[in-house]
Parts: structure tokens; C-alpha cells; sequence
């Protein structure tokens, strides 16, 4: 399946929050939506959810206008939609019958996802006794409970400890393996950088870069290098290197222990190890520069 999501524009009032959101996701992939509080995360994924309809703009599901409500969605939204008077087991059976399982089968996928994501012990309880991230776990469960062909998860990291994350980014992963269409925003971009081989960055209602996150990295790669030197300090190289090799050479960024510079020309890798080593300058890195999503992030978006 391809989902394809084109030009989107909302407005609340008169104000306009999205100015034209594209993006496209594939099964067996997975798409991190990222951007900060407020960028417009969560209002595409309500109007994907069809619980806010677009000013403009379509959703395409191969090819097809996307109508949610014929396909199983495993959908994990902002706002944690279950009751928290009631108990744990009996609400997610209640709800996966309402979606269409029969009883027998939403008592089993029931069991099984409860006691994956380590939370069975708590089945006869009511929601609102459980722990913050037991209580998320819980709200995940009732998400895959429908075995979804299509799962979107609006910040589903918040809250969760180290280990919970873990089993969350273990179920992710696995839901790639199945082939599954997963999208999910975060603005935390460790997981993002994880598992999510396509990634689209929304920046005040824009999209200000999308694609395969392999290639952007490469894109932003591309003819830089880390260096350093022993017995000089950065400040110091720097210097030498606006001074003397500036026809090679300019210097991107200075950071604490190293200077990322960008080659002139990308031929002349060799030449400028070459020139460093004829000034008797002691290399300790001389490396490609590979940025992480952060970096990349902060460079589109202006600030963490
Ligand atoms: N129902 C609404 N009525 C009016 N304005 C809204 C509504 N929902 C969202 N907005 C506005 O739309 C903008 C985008 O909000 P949205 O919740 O989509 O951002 P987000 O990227 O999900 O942020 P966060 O990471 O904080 O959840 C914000 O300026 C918000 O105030």
C-alpha cells in the first residue's frame, strides 16, 4: 500500500495552520513525522483519521481517495482515548468487537498484546490504577489489538521509561517486518532516526524537508569531513585553514572537538590530507561527516 498525502491545507477560524502538507509513506516502512510543539503534527494526522476534514488538499490510498473508515487502523491518538473507570481487559475486548472482531478473537488478541507489552497483571484492574506508561502500553494494546494493516501513533514515546521505549520500539519494528504501514510523530528524534526509513520535518504548518532518510543524510554529508588536530586547538585550525587552504576548503561549523568543513571540491579529499600533513599539522580526525537527525533537524527547523 502507498499512502499519499498532498498539499494539505487547514485553517481554524481564519487562522491558517498547514499550508499545503505533502508526504508519502509505503508499506513496510515506516514514516516519522517530526516537528515542534505546535509545527502541525497532530492536526494531519486528525485530518488522515478523517476526525478534522482539510480546507484543501487529498489523501490518496494507492491511488485511491483514503477513506479510514474502510480499513483497519490501528490509531493511537494525542488525546489517550480510553475509560478510565473501567477495566483494562474488558475495554479492549468491548472496543475490538466494535471493530469488527468476534468475541472469541478479541478475547485472544486481547491476552496476547496485553501480556507482549508486559501488562497482563493488570487485566482485572480499572485504567485509572495503572502507572502513566502502563496506562500508554495499555492504550497501544487496544491499538493493535485489530491485527491494523495501517498504524499511526501521535507521540506514542511520551511517557514511557527507557524500558518501556524499548518494548515500544521492538513492537514498532516488528509491525515493519509485517509489512504494516506505520507513521508516527515525535519530536524526539532518537527513535525517529531508529526505524523510520522515510521522514517528512513540519515546520510551522510546512513541510520544510520529506524523503528517505538515508539519502537526506547523504545529501547533508555530502562533501563535508570532520577534522581535528593534536597539540593545536580548534580555534587554532580554523585559523590555519581560512588562512592557508581556503582554495580547498571552507569550515562549516566549529565545534567543540573538531571543525566540520566542506571540500570546494569534492575531488580534492585526498589533496587537502595531503596539504595538512605537508604543514606538519597532527591529524587526529579526518573523517566524512555523517550528521544525525538532530542535526539535520536543527538545521531546517532553527533551534531543539
Ligand atoms: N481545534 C483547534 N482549534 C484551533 N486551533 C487549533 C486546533 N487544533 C490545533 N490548533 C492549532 O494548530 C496548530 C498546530 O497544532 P498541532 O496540535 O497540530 O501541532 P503539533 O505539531 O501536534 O504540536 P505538539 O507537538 O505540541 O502536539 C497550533 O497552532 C494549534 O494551536
Amino acid at each position: 500500500m502507498k499512502l499519499e498525502v498532498k498539499n494539505l491545507r487547514k485553517s481554524f477560524s481564519e487562522n491558517e495552520v498547514l499550508h499545503g502538507i505533502s508526504f508519502s509513506v509505503e508499506s513496510g516502512k515506516a514514516l516519522g513525522l517530526l516537528g515542534k510543539n505546535g509545527a502541525g503534527k497532530t492536526t494531519t494526522i486528525r485530518i488522515l483519521m478523517d476526525v478534522f476534514k482539510a480546507n484543501s488538499g487529498e489523501i490518496l490510498l494507492d491511488g485511491k481517495k483514503f477513506k479510514p473508515r474502510n480499513y483497519q487502523i490501528g490509531y493511537l491518538p494525542e488525546e489517550r482515548g480510553l475509560y478510565p473507570k473501567k477495566k483494562v481487559a474488558e475495554q479492549i475486548v468491548y472496543l475490538a468487537e466494535l471493530r469488527g472482531l468476534s468475541s472469541k478473537n478479541a478475547k485472544q488478541n486481547t491476552k496476547m498484546w496485553l501480556e507482549k507489552l508486559g501488562v497482563d497483571e493488570y487485566s482485572n484492574k480499572t485504567l485509572d490504577s495503572l502507572s502513566k506508561g502502563n496506562q500508554q502500553k495499555v492504550q497501544l494494546a487496544q491499538t493493535l489489538v485489530c491485527n491494523p494493516e495501517i498504524v499511526i501513533l501521535d507521540e506514542p514515546f511520551s511517557g514511557l521509561d527507557p524500558i518501556n521505549a524499548q518494548i515500544l520500539k521492538d513492537t514498532v519494528k516488528e509491525l515493519i517486518t509485517q509489512n504494516k504501514l506505520v507513521i508516527f510523530s515525535s519530536h524526539q528524534m532518537s527513535y525517529v532516526e531508529e526505524f523510520c526509513e522515510e521522514i517528512a520535518i513540519i515546520n510551522k504548518g510546512e513541510i520544510v524537508l520529506s524523503g528517505n532518510l538515508k539519502n537526506i543524510k547523504k545529501e547533508f554529508g555530502k562533501d563535508r569531513l570532520i577534522l581535528s588536530a593534536n597539540d593545536i586547538t580548534i580555534d587554532e585550525l580554523k585559523n590555519i585553514i581560512d588562512t592557508k587552504f581556503s582554495d580547498l576548503v571552507i569550515v562549516n561549523e566549529v565545534k567543540k572537538n573538531y571543525l566540520i568543513v566542506e571540500l570546494i571540491d569534492s575531488k580534492t579529499k585526498n589533496q587537502l590530507l595531503q596539504t595538512l600533513i605537508n604543514e606538519n599539522i597532527d591529524i587526529e580526525k579526518f573523517a566524512i561527516y555523517e550528521p544525525d537527525l538532530a542535526d539535520i533537524f536543527v538545521k531546517k527547523v532553527g533551534e531543539k
